[in-house]
This record gives structure tokens, sequence and C-alpha cells, in this order.
């Protein structure tokens, strides 16, 4: 399967007040957690998408950086971007730089999913809201989302109304959507 894996770790972390991708957990900083549970599925390509100016704190030995060429356009953006940098990937699994609690076995799982059925998007859904930040896309789903960008509309929304999605229903207590998002968010470490 030719897949990358794609870290999103170029956010403003405005509500987090400082760069929340680098805050630890366990001593690991938040943004290895989703590289090591790409890693530990099997996934060999591993990109870190980012801008300029966070890019000298990453560890550039465990995933190669792609750099925004215009930064803080959001996710949607970073994905277009990883897909026009990334011209030979077919497939494009995003995970959020904040969710410290994902596992290899949610990777595993998306990835077994893959194997037996190829829409443009398989997304996983919890309670009634999909997840976005957890999905893995198909380059097809490029001119979409480019049209979308070019009317300055930045929610993945109107683009799953366009393309073909398998979503996948996991618990709704399942702790590799928590995302970090304030300082209320993480206190315990
Ligand atoms: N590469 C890249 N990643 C982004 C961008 N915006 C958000 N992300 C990542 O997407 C994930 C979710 O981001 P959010 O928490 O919604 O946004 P944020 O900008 O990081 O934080 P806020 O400023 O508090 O909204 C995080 O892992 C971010 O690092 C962007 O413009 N480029």
């Amino acid at each position: 399967m030719n897949i990358a894996g794609i870290v999103l770790a170029g956010g403003k972390s405005s509500r987090y007040g400082k760069p929340k991708m680098f805050e630890l957990h366990q001593g690991i900083p938040f943004y290895l957690f989703s590289v090591n549970a790409f890693k530990n599925a099997g996934l060999e390509a591993i990109f870190i998408s980012t801008n300029q100016q966070l890019a000298s704190q990453f560890d550039q030995e465990v995933g190669s950086l792609l750099l925004e060429n215009d930064e803080h356009n959001g996710p949607l953006f970073a994905l277009s971007q990883a897909m026009k940098q990334l011209k030979d990937i077919e497939w494009f699994f995003v995970l959020a730089a904040d969710i410290p609690y994902v596992t290899v076995e949610f990777v595993h799982t998306m990835l077994e999913v893959l194997k037996k059925n190829q829409p443009d998007i398989i997304m996983p859904i919890t309670d009634e809201y999909v997840q976005p930040l957890h999905s893995i896309y198909n380059r097809s789903c490029l001119p979409i989302i480019e049209e979308l960008l070019h009317s300055n509309k930045r929610s993945f929304m109107p683009l799953l109304d366009r393309v073909s999605i398998q979503k996948i229903r996991f618990p709704n207590d399942q702790m590799d959507f928590v995302n970090i998002n304030k300082r209320e968010d993480w206190n315990n470490e």
C-alpha cells in the first residue's frame, strides 16, 4: 500500500498558549505519540507537517519535515500541501500532534479497513462526531480540497459531502481521540 503517515504539527496553539505539540506525556513530546503510532503499525513513510518557525524543534530522525509555504492556514491546507509535495503517495493517513493517547492499535485498525476497502476517505466516528484529524485520505480528494481552499473554506465538512467515505465507529470514550486544546485539558503531568 502506497501510504504515508502525516503528523499535523503546525498549528498556532493559541488556546494552549505555547506550542502544544512539544508538551510532555511520560517524558515524551506529544507529537512523538502520533509518529510512534504510525511507526509501530509498520508505516515506513512518516512526515511531520509544520512551519518554518517550529521546524527546528522537531527530531528529524523520526520523520521528515514537510514545510508549508504559507503558515497557519489550518489542517485542510496542510493536507493539500502534503498531497502536492508528496506526488508519489496515494494514501495520506493524517494524525494531529495533540493526541497523546493515540495507540498503534488504532492505526492498525484503520489500516486493516483500508486493506479491504478503498473509498476516498476512511474516517472514524465517535458519538455523532466524525474525526477528520484521525483519518485516511486518498489523493483523489486533492482537486476538491483545492477548490474549497480557493473559496476560502477551511473546514473538512464540505469535502465530506463530495467524496465517498467509509465511516468506522469507535467507542465514544476511546482515548485515542482525546485532544489537548487548553491548559485545563492537560494538568496531569
Ligand atoms: N501543519 C499544520 N498543522 C496544523 C495547522 N493548524 C492546525 N494544525 C494541527 O492540527 C491539529 C489540531 O489543531 P487545532 O488544535 O485545531 O488548532 P491549533 O492552531 O493547533 O490551536 P488553536 O490555535 O488553539 O486553535 C494540531 O495537531 C495542530 O498542530 C496548520 O496550519 N498547519
